[in-house]
């Protein structure tokens, strides 16, 4: 026991060691990772070393000052949180267990404290897909017409929870379109509570909820977490900042890093005014500002900074660097995607010869984008990666089998439930799931709850009782088997259910590429089992619906990386490319106001300064995408704003 302390304690560390946290420090980094006690924010562009201060002064406090469990860090994706723990591992050989996403920070409150709000610690996280049928289901319910598409409901409740309104706040309003949401969202909230589920804001909103309503449960983290550290500081909305300044109240030890030209997430509600907010709410507050650059060469730099420039409502700041000049940046103009796209892949093709697959990133503006870079590389054999997309989660296959496993694990969420009812096919008919819900309703219990008593069943068919007693007969004997390992319950749900079966009598042809898919799911819980001591039902479920990166990236092929420029936060690449620079797409043809317009520029300022060495923006002449097909397009009126000497324009395709 004595040793275990001294070990989480630095006291008995080498002082070699221990002191690798102050190594490859500038001064005012130095400075900062060595802030002892109260509040700090740090602002400075990119490629300063903020995410370096962070992760150092996570090494310096466990290896001097406290144990690693008191430290909490949060940051915008799994892949940066994940990077942090490394990096960390690397200087101190500790690991640090709390280095995560908000979002994961708080579902993992919640499991631990939900029933103080009323919830059941095996809840289910919905997706956007799930809201949709939530929402869908809410409106029929009330009686509201469809017509108006269930988007705009789901858009308008996203809003309000981003900017943390309740619908009680929402109904009190003096518009009738507000009302009208705010009814609906009233209502979808007491449905989502009814399923035990969280949507992705609620996870915030509700950790906010009960750390104000919940003295206790507040002071107690706040005792746990004696140290807060949070990355990407411009990009948190009014939940996330309100949680963090909760957690500090008391011991003031809130260490933020932010700059405020890459803020580019205001439409999910994220707020620039939280800066000014910190030195409000912590007046004390050292502020230490960085400002040499180590990432770019002088030229990206110059290009990044001419860029931002044009933006009215900043701060200007000064950014150096003692990097080399570097290459010119390259303009591309190609005829249409197609052409742009193969333009992309010989340069890639042709740098591959000196650079690994994986130094070298592909940005574009929006997903849609992906499509026609993607059929160039696989057309030349080149591996790719796309991080941030999730399509492998949102497969019919694996959605139906992680349904089951929701269904399990938390049995009145309704959504899962009428996912996998019938499926396969098993004559619940429509009429009988109708049934169930009227039954439900009126008895004010859940539908599993009518599905377990069949005194209730009275109304219904007795063919209807009987393919539902037959259900509910798989239902227990995969039900007493939950605590196997994960894997081996997947298994034990896709045989006993019969869904196996079913696919591979029902579509021959995609058959194996469906199996594929499950097996797939299959290693990604061995995979978790393997990493996670703890694996359980509830925590392997919680893990996927939290992925925002792509992880199974395979790690054994060297391959190129693919993203949106959202995505590409906190990331740097020796080799960029930046595709689609053109009006319309970048800046988006939705935004229109100044606001908007200048948020559109930091999203390019961002992308631009990922890159170390070399950068190439290209854009096409004629769309050949979707709805805009043979449109011509003009280049990004931002292209204009970067001075021609700091470019080459790369036209020998034209
Ligand atoms: N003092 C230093 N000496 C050498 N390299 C450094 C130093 N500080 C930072 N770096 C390196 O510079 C790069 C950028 O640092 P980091 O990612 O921490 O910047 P950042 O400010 O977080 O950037 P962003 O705003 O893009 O997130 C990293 O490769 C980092 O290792
Ligand atoms: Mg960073």
């Amino acid at each position: 026991m004595g040793q275990e302390i001294k070990a989480k304690f630095c006291i008995g560390l080498p002082v070699a060691k221990s002191m690798n946290f102050l190594q490859g420090l500038n001064k005012p980094q130095y400075e900062a990772v060595n802030h002892d006690e109260g509040p700090l924010l740090i602002l400075a562009g990119p490629g300063s070393g903020k995410t370096r201060v962070i992760t150092h002064r996570i090494a310096r406090l466990v290896s001097t000052k406290i144990y690693s469990s008191q430290i909490l860090a949060l940051t915008f994706t799994n892949k940066a949180a994940k990077e942090m723990v490394k990096r960390v591992e690397t200087i101190t050989n500790y690991k640090i267990g709390w280095i995560t996403t908000f979002h994961s920070f708080c579902s993992r409150i919640l499991r631990k404290e939900c029933e103080a709000i009323d919830y059941k610690p095996d809840f289910t996280i919905y997706d956007a897909d799930d809201q949709k049928k939530i929402i869908k289901q809410v409106l029929t319910e009330l009686d509201i017409d469809l017509s108006i598409g269930v988007s705009k409901y789901q858009y308008a409740i996203g809003r309000y929870k981003n900017h943390g309104k309740s619908p009680e706040v929402i109904l009190a309003s003096r518009n009738y379109w507000d009302r009208l949401i705010g009814k609906v969202y009233k209502t979808y909230q007491e449905m989502l509570q009814r399923n035990n589920a969280f949507d992705f804001d609620d996870l915030l909103l509700k950790t906010l909820e009960l750390f104000q309503k919940n003295e206790d449960v507040l002071e107690f983290y706040q005792n746990k977490f004696q140290y807060l550290l949070i990355d990407e500081f411009q990009d948190t909305n009014e939940p996330q900042y309100q949680i963090a300044k909760l957690l500090a109240q008391e011991h003031k030890n809130i260490c933020a890093t932010g700059d405020p030209d890459q803020s580019i997430y205001s439409w999910r509600g994220a707020n620039i005014q939280n800066i000014l907010n910190f030195e409000k709410d912590f007046p004390d507050a050292k502020v230490i500002k960085l400002e040499q650059n180590y990432r770019s060469t002088r030229t990206i730099l110059k290009v990044a900074d001419s860029l931002i420039s044009n933006n009215i409502f900043r701060k200007a700041k000064d950014l150096w660097t003692e990097n080399d000049e570097g290459q010119p940046v390259k303009f591309v103009r190609a005829d249409d995607e197609k052409h742009e796209a193969e333009i992309v892949r010989r340069q890639i093709q042709q740098l591959r010869g000196e650079h690994n697959l994986s130094d070298m990133v592909v940005f574009y503006r929006t997903n849609a984008q992906s499509r026609i870079i993607e059929t160039e590389l696989v057309e030349a054999n080149i591996p790719y990666t796309i991080v941030g997309g999730l399509e492998f989660y949102k497969r019919a296959e694996v959605k139906d089998v992680l349904a089951y496993l929701k269904f399990f694990a938390n049995p009145v969420d309704e959504i899962s439930l009428f996912r996998i009812i019938n499926n396969p096919p098993r004559g619940i008919s429509k009429k009988c799931i109708k049934c169930l819900i009227e039954i439900a309703r009126e008895n004010d219990i859940s539908i599993f709850e009518v599905m377990e008593a069949e005194a209730l069943w009275t109304r219904m068919t007795t063919r209807q009782q009987n393919s539902l007693r037959k259900f509910m007969t798989i239902v227990r004997n995969v039900q007493e088997k939950i605590d196997v390992p994960i894997s081996q319950f997947i298994e034990i749900v896709v045989d006993e259910t019969g869904y196996m079966k079913h696919i591979k009598k029902n579509d021959e042809k995609k058959e194996e590429e469906r199996q594929a898919n499950i097996l797939e799911l299959l290693a990604s819980a061995k995979e978790y089992e393997k990493i996670h001591k703890d694996a359980n039902l509830s925590n392997f479920l919680q893990h996927i619906s939290l992925l925002t990166d792509n992880e199974k990236e395979n790690q054994d092929v060297d391959s190129l990386t693919l993203m949106t420029l959202h995505a590409a936060k906190g990331l740097e690449f020796p080799i960029v490319f930046i595709i689609g620079v053109a009006e319309g797409i970048c800046p988006h043809s939705r935004s229109e106001t100044q606001n908007e317009i200048e948020e559109e520029r930091r999203l390019l300022f961002v992308g631009i300064t990922r890159a170390k060495k070399m950068l190439t923006i290209s854009y096409s002449r004629i769309s050949s995408r979707g709805d805009t097909y043979g449109f011509r397009n003009s280049p990004s009126r931002f292209l204009k704003e970067i001075p021609v000497d700091l470019i080459e324009r790369d036209n020998r395709y034209d």
